[in-house]
């Protein structure tokens, strides 16, 4: 009876609501058809709910981003493990917990990814571990994976000029815009200038700074008459010579030897160790014949640069030894004192542990052209990273060394003690093949070249308000005011001899040094000096060299 009373309600009630709903479709549908004012009510409550939907994803995005920040943030202050037994244990054990965990559903995603990127961290060949990863982590935690990576990466790329150069410098790095571009504009390209943080006074040392890599120039490499590390002039009978070296490179000290040895010469001319003994390199042994196959092109290059006298190649090599040098000792057992003390001081204290790499990266470059000499030199190179080290080519692919050779080409400054010397040989060749430095000496004056940090972005002047000196006698460059400078103001340095020489003219010298810049760095100069004499050379930095020099 129960039941039947049951059945019968129910009855009622479904019929009773069926015939409600099918009377409220009816009545929607009309209204829909035929009133304009209720479709567009309905639009509008469509587009409300819409928004707020997004809005409520946008803000859970949002909230899943600041999460990942912190988690981040803290990630980065653990420790890593200081061998490579360790790491590889922590390794080991990341990945399980990250396993572990991407099986537990979406609630563990988060976490799971945390796990895989700690493993990722101490991984030595990270984009290796990301293709891995793609092809079997879930693909929701290796999204999260690949956000944690670029917000890392981002973070190291913005924060660059927040915590460089460092406060005691007494510079700092501004972007302004470039004038006399067609289409200037707020938007348009931006020169990056290097500006002083307080008042300096004529003669007021500004900063010192160590080169990134550096380079005697060819005709002094193995006359010991300079270090070949760190340029000091060496007294007579107090030369070192290393027996195996092919470049038969001198030094002033045991130190510079074993510097110079660890951050390039090694790698590059020595028969040595290819990485020091204890780090494991997952590479098969090197047979005797390999290693005479190492020497042989070690010896083609050497020969290489003794004829052709150039040394932006060799710049180029240096920088690429001293990557490789940064990452054996990520991989040392326990680090070498003296490749520890072969590193450059990093910015600031607190400031992320920024890669040689992360210093270069952002400096400007030449175009160079892929000529036959330019491919043959990548080659040369080519060979002998890869007879050191399998696979290590490829921080040299054509792309790359063009691009590397152009960052040396535009930012090297020359070295020159006291005013520079007379003896530096012509250059040989065309003249679209010589090297230029940036000095005010004058290129043919300075004993070699280097590549820093800092320096590299000091714009140029025809009156500059700074100069480079090195009273150390070494490549230690310090930059000295040449007059007063306010807080705030713009440093530049000469490229090139400015002034008049002999009998030249005012106008020759000008003629003379507008020329240089083209050919040299290829802009036309907008300092106060050139300002309103540039009449007819527009978009000069464009043109190729023999109409510049023409036009110029
Ligand atoms: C070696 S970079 C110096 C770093 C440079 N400040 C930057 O923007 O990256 C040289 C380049 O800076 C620009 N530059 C330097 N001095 C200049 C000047 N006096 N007039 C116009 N452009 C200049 C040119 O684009 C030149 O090719």
């Amino acid at each position: 009876m129960v039941s039947k009373v049951i059945q019968y309600t129910t009855i009622v009630f479904i019929s009773t609501v069926a015939i409600s709903s099918i009377a409220y479709a009816a009545w929607w549908d009309s209204k829909r058809r035929n009133d304009p004012a209720f479709r567009k009510k309905i639009r509008k409550e469509h587009k409300r709910i819409h928004k707020h939907a997004k809005a409520a994803e946008e803000r859970a995005k949002q909230q899943q981003t600041e999460d990942l920040k912190e988690a981040l943030e803290m990630i980065k202050v653990e420790p890593v493990p200081p061998t490579a037994e360790e790491r590889e244990q922590y390794f080991m054990q990341h990945v399980g917990v990250g396993e572990q965990l991407s099986v537990q559903g979406p609630a563990f995603y988060v976490p799971a990814a945390l796990s895989f990127y700690r493993a990722l961290r101490v991984y030595p060949s990270p984009v290796e571990l990301i293709m891995i990863y793609q092809k079997t982590v879930p693909e929701p935690i290796f999204k999260i994976v690949m956000d944690l990576t670029s917000m890392d990466t981002r973070e190291r790329a913005e924060g660059y000029y927040h915590y460089f150069p460092p406060p005691y410098m007494n510079v700092e790095v501004k972007q302004i815009l470039q004038l006399g571009e067609p289409g200037e504009s707020e938007k348009g390209p931006r020169r990056i200038v290097l500006v002083a943080t307080k008042d300096l006074q004529p003669g007021e040392e500004i900063y010192k700074e160590h080169p990134v890599v550096a380079q005697l120039d060819m005709d002094l490499e193995g006359t010991s008459r300079y270090c070949s590390h760190c340029f000091k002039e060496i007294l007579p009978f107090q030369s070192l010579s290393p027996v195996h070296d092919l470049l038969l490179s001198t030094y002033c000290s045991g130190e510079c030897e074993m510097l110079a040895s660890t951050q390039s010469q090694n790698l590059l001319f020595g028969r040595g160790p290819r990485v020091p003994d204890g780090v494991a390199l997952d590479q098969k042994e090197r047979s005797e014949e390999a290693e005479i196959e190492r020497r042989a092109y070690q010896q083609a290059f050497a020969d290489f640069l003794k004829a052709s006298n150039w040394t932006q190649v060799l710049l180029v090599a240096r920088f690429c030894a001293r990557q490789v040098a940064e990452e054996v000792k990520k991989l040392e057992p326990q680090p070498l004192s003296l490749l520890e003390r072969s590193r450059l001081p990093e910015p600031a204290a607190g400031s992320p542990n920024y890669t040689f790499f992360d210093h270069v990266e952002r400096l400007k470059y030449l175009d160079i052209k892929p000529i036959e000499m330019v491919m043959l030199e990548n080659h040369l190179l080519k060979d002998v990273l890869s007879k050191a080290v399998d696979g290590l080519e490829e921080l040299v692919s054509l792309d790359k060394y063009l691009m590397m050779k152009g960052k040396m080409a535009y930012n090297a400054i020359g070295v020159a003690f006291a005013g520079g010397r007379d003896d530096k040989p012509e250059p040989k060749g065309h003249i679209e093949t010589w090297e230029w430095s940036r000095t005010p000496y004058g290129t043919n004056r300075q004993i070699g070249s280097a590549l820093y940090r800092v320096s590299s972005n000091l714009t140029h002047s025809c009156s500059p308000s700074v100069r480079p000196t090195f009273p150390t006698g070494t490549n230690e460059l310090h930059l000295v005011a040449n007059r007063a400078i306010s807080k705030g103001e713009e440093l530049t340095m000469a490229y090139t001899y400015t002034h008049a020489d002999g009998d030249e003219s005012e106008e020759d010298a000008r003629r003379r040094r507008r020329t240089r810049l083209a050919r040299g760095w290829r802009f036309a100069c907008e300092c106060e000096t050139c300002a309103g004499k540039k009449e007819g050379l527009p978009g000069v930095a464009t043109l190729p060299q023999p109409i510049l020099e023409h036009a110029i």
